[in-house]
This record gives structure tokens, C-alpha cells and sequence, in this order.
């Protein structure tokens, strides 16, 4: 991880580019898997599955008899940590529903709003390196609260053909049954185009490499929603004297282990800091079973000295941090400056890896960049909003005049007339 002093603001973004591949050339990959399973469907999914996960499956959904495999091997404190998590997520998921909005705008005016489900959904839970069981909670326990009737879930199969036990144990603790052993782009255009094995959705939400997240933002121009574009993992961490340095070389690694792509970012008020938490960081490292994933996505990894305050919050707004751990003094002064980030972390005894598993948020986040125009997953993801309104004779005649002065300046006299003739029929009453 390079250390670069007070950098000159036309540098930053240079500095803090991300180490994943520009979305045209990643695409271009991603593409050819799309349009072959939108072609060939089933066969198509097969193919790759055998090219990228090596193995060949005679049958991708998963069966009963795995199911209550999975659920006699997973070990009771794991089940019990598994259940505590989905409590949290869950408690702080249910609290994000809306009361239905009401207000009359004028007299016999009233316009309401709802939120309702999204009939379909598709969740991808990544597997390529570690089976993310948690993942599981974060997206199945939002769509359940929601509403949503049909929950399919893909995930790729290991070289056996199966699926983590605590994968298929949280699934079927949240009460999600329908799960496909299909993983990376194939599973993507499986959920986009549907298949005679695997229905077609009609939003995907989920973490996953690039392959997988390039997949997703393709599937938009087929007509899908998706939650966001939720990539490779990253995390920026700002640290003063405050900071606890053995703390946030723990947080930068916990991110830096996901995968060589991953970036995470050091901004700290001096240098003495950078050094501190670098020393730990290379301690620390030895003992790391993912050492060499760290050490990749570290190569790519940038430690930056801003002794001023303002300057270290403008770049991290610039930066747009999937995750931003505060490890200052005063975190919640910083937090209301930060406004781009997926996810805020404050103070000293809140890492980053509690919202990952069990605090309550959700871990699926935009990445990229992307923090600076999307959300994370809430239950908001799982719902579309619908307007409604209902307008009374004496509301009409109130609103009519106004519609149809409008509808008449944009030259739309059909407009016009759909209020006219209702106010013709009131007057002559
Ligand atoms: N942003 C978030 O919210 C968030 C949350 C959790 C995890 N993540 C990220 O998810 C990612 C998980 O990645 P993963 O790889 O472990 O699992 P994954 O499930 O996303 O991808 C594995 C699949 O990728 C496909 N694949 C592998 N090599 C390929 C190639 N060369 N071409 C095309 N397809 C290929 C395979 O089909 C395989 O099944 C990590 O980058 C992690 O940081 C992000
Ligand atoms: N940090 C990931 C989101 O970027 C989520 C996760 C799952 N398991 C561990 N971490
Ligand atoms: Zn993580």
C-alpha cells in the first residue's frame, strides 16, 4: 500500500481509481454468456458452469434431502449466530416500513402512495472464494418482510456440485426453498431470460465479482431491475490520533481478503498514524489464511496523509467508499459531512465486519463508486412505490380549470377534453 502526503486535489481521482476493469471491456465478456443462455437457455448454463465451476450437474435445484443434510451439519453456535444476525436484520429491516402516504392537495383532491412488492425476485448469493451465507440473510429477509411472492436464489455449486450447508441453513430459516446451484454471468442471464429450470425475475438483486456485476447492469437492457451495482469489496477508513491503529489494520484487511480486486483506503491525519497501522498490518498479515488475496488488493490500496479535516472529507466523498469507517475523535462532527459512502461505520469499537454479518444493516452495497448516486439494499429495494388518486366533482371543478389551461399550452387538446367533458357534465347537471 503506497503513502502519498497531502496530494493535489487534481490528483485524487488518479489516486483512488478502483482496480476493477472498465465496464465496456468487462461487458464484452460478460455479453457472449448472456446472449448464449438467452439462446440456448438450459444448455448454455450448463456449458459454462462446467468451464467456470468445473463440474457437471444433472440436477440444479436443490433437493429436500440437502436441505435437511445441510441443516443436521451445521454446527449449533454457528445456527445460533445465524439466527441472532437474521433477528437484527430483520428488526432493523421491519422498521423501514412506510406508513401509507395520504394528503388531499386541494379539496377533493386526494393522492395517496403505497408501497408494494415486487412480484419476482432473484437473489445472487457469491461463492466463488467463501460461501457468503450471510449474504442470504441481507437479501432474502428484506424480500420476505416485503412481501415479494416468488424468492429464487442462485449461488454457485463447488467442484462436488453442492452448496455450503450454512447457505442452505439460513435460506430455509428465512423460508426460501427455491435455490438453483448455478453461479457467476450464467446465473445472472438465467434469472434475466428465464430458463425451462430457472424462472425469469423480474429484479436481481446481490453482491458478486465483476463477471457477475457486469452481468447484472446488463440485464437492465433486457428489461430487469437490479438492486445496484455491488462489485468487488472496498473500504476507507479515517484515522486521527484517536484511532486505535491495530483496530484499523484489522478493518483494512477484513475488506482486503475478499478478493484481489478489492481496494480499501487509508485516510489519516498524519503520517505517524499511516506507519503505525502499516506496521500492524504487515503483523498482522502473517497469520491471515487469505494473505494472498490481502496482499493483492493491498498492491492496489493507497494510504493518504490530509492533516486538514476538510480536505480528508472531500476526498472521501470524492472517493465514494462502499464502506467508511470513522476512527476519529469526534465521528459523528464527521459523519453528518460524509455524503457519498454505502455505509458508515463510527468510532473505535464498530468495525466494519459487524455490519458484513450481524448488526442489522445490510451488506449489500454500492461499490465503484457507485455510493455516490445509489443505496444499499433496504426493504425500499423490494417494493415499488404506486400512486393512487381519487378526485371528487366538487375536486374537479376545483383542479379542472388548471389542467385543462396546461393541456391546452402543451397543445394536447385530448388532455384537455378528458377534464372538459367532466366539467360539461357537472355544469349541466
Ligand atoms: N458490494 C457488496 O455488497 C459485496 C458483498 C459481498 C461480497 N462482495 C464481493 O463479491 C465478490 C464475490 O466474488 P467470488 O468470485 O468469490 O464469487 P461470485 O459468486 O461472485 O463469482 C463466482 C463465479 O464467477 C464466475 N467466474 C469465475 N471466473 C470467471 C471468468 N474468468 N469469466 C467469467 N466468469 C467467471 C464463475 O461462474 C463463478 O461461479 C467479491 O469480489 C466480494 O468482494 C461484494
Ligand atoms: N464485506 C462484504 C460486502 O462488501 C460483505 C461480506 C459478507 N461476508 C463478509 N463480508
Ligand atoms: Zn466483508
Amino acid at each position: 500500500m503506497k503513502t502519498v502526503v497531502n496530494p493535489a486535489r487534481a490528483s485524487w481521482s488518479q489516486l483512488l481509481k478502483r482496480p476493477t476493469m472498465d465496464l465496456a471491456s468487462i461487458e464484452a465478456l460478460v455479453r457472449p454468456v448472456m446472449e448464449a443462455v438467452k439462446n440456448e437457455g438450459d444448455a448454455a448454463i450448463q456449458r459454462y458452469t462446467e468451464k467456470y465451476d468445473g463440474v457437471r450437474l444433472s440436477e440444479w435445484a436443490v433437493s429436500q434431502a440437502e436441505f435437511e443434510a445441510a441443516e443436521a451439519s451445521v454446527p449449533a453456535e454457528l445456527k445460533a449466530a445465524i439466527l441472532q444476525a437474521k433477528a437484527n436484520i430483520e428488526a432493523f429491516h421491519t422498521a423501514q416500513q412506510q406508513d401509507e402516504l395520504k394528503v388531499e392537495t386541494m379539496p377533493g383532491v386526494v393522492c395517496y402512495r403505497r408501497s408494494v412488492s415486487i412480484e419476482k425476485v432473484g437473489l445472487y448469493i457469491p461463492g466463488g472464494t467463501a460461501p457468503l451465507f450471510s449474504t442470504v440473510l441481507m437479501l432474502a429477509v428484506p424480500a420476505k418482510i416485503a412481501g415479494c411472492k416468488e424468492i429464487v436464489l442462485c449461488t454457485p455449486p463447488d467442484e462436488n456440485g453442492a452448496i455450503n450447508p450454512a447457505i442452505l441453513y439460513a435460506a430455509k430459516a428465512v423460508g426460501v426453498t427455491k435455490i438453483f446451484k448455478v453461479g457467476g454471468a450464467q446465473a445472472i442471464a438465467g434469472l434475466t431470460f428465464g430458463t425451462v429450470t430457472i424462472p425469469k425475475v423480474n429484479k436481481i438483486f446481490g453482491p458478486g465479482n465483476q463477471y457477475v456485476t457486469a452481468a447484472k447492469q446488463l440485464a437492465t437492457k433486457y428489461g430487469l431491475a437490479i438492486d445496484m451495482p455491488a462489485g468487488p469489496s472496498e473500504v476507507a477508513v479515517y484515522a486521527d490520533d484517536a484511532a486505535v491503529p491495530a483496530f484499523v489494520a484489522a478493518d483494512l484487511l477484513s475488506q482486503a481478503e475478499h478478493g484481489v480486486d478489492s481496494q480499501v483506503v487509508l485516510v489519516a491525519a498524519n503520517e505517524a498514524i499511516v506507519d503505525k497501522v502499516k506496521a500492524e498490518v504487515d503483523q498482522q498479515l502473517q497469520v491471515l489464511p487469505r494473505r494472498e488475496f490481502a496482499e493483492k488488493s493491498l498492491a492496489n490500496s493507497v494510504a493518504v496523509v490530509l492533516g486538514n479535516e476538510a480536505d480528508a472529507v472531500d476526498l472521501l466523498n470524492e472517493y465514494g467508499a462502499e464502506h467508511l469507517i470513522l476512527s476519529v475523535k469526534e465521528p459523528w462532527e464527521v459523519a453528518d459531512q460524509i455524503i457519498n459512502a454505502g455505509s458508515v461505520f463510527l468510532g473505535n469499537y464498530t468495525p466494519e465486519s459487524a455490519g458484513d454479518y450481524a448488526s442489522g444493516t445490510n451488506h449489500t452495497l454500492p461499490t465503484n463508486g457507485y455510493a455516490k448516486m445509489y443505496s444499499g439494499v433496504s426493504l425500499d429495494s423490494y417494493v415499488k412505490k404506486v400512486t393512487y388518486q381519487q378526485i371528487s366533482a366538487a375536486g374537479i371543478q376545483a383542479l379542472g380549470p388548471v389542467v385543462e389551461t396546461m393541456a391546452a399550452a402543451e397543445q394536447l387538446d385530448g388532455h384537455k377534453n378528458a377534464v372538459s367533458l367532466r366539467l360539461k357534465s357537472l355544469k349541466d347537471v
